[in-house]
């Protein structure tokens, strides 16, 4: 698969995430043009919404700031992992399409566990369809 990557920091935990990436035989897209945290989660986020990449990982101190970023591109579902149950979760129950993680606070296995599990085909659970339609919904302007 394409996977829009970003990181707004460098360290042993996104080596080993991009790594992974290359390992698992994706094609690794880098569409940031900056290293600020809410320039890159958007870059991804765009990444993703304009059908460049099929899912994006976004890495910064705590996840949060690249998360929340991304989430403001329409049509973004960015999830916050901090284990695999919520990446295995944020793919079933809410179609995740964004993954965010924390570079400081994940050691880099469970980074890398974290992430094989997001993109390991979990498919979304259709009871939940009129939930993520939802969240499109939420995308529009308020009349
Ligand atoms: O976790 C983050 C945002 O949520 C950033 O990585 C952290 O705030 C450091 O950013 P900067 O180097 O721009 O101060």
């Amino acid at each position: 698969m394409k996977i829009a990557f970003a990181a707004d920091d460098r360290n042993a935990t996104t080596d080993a995430v991009l790594a992974f990436l290359s390992e698992a035989g994706h094609e690794v897209l880098l569409p940031a043009t900056s290293d600020d945290w809410p320039e890159l989660g958007a870059a991804v986020g765009r990444a993703v919404t304009d059908g460049d990449a099929d899912f994006g990982v976004v890495m910064c101190w705590t996840g949060t700031g690249t998360a929340i970023a991304a989430n403001k591109v329409p049509g973004v579902r960015a999830a916050l992992a901090w284990d695999t149950w919520i990446a295995a979760g944020a793919r079933k129950w809410n179609d995740a399409n964004v993954l965010a993680l924390s570079l400081k606070r994940l050691a880099p296995d469970v980074a890398v566990e974290i992430t094989e599990v997001f993109l390991s085909g979990i498919a979304p659970d259709a009871r939940e369809s009129a939930n993520i339609a939802r969240l499109g919904e939420l995308d529009e302007p308020r009349r």
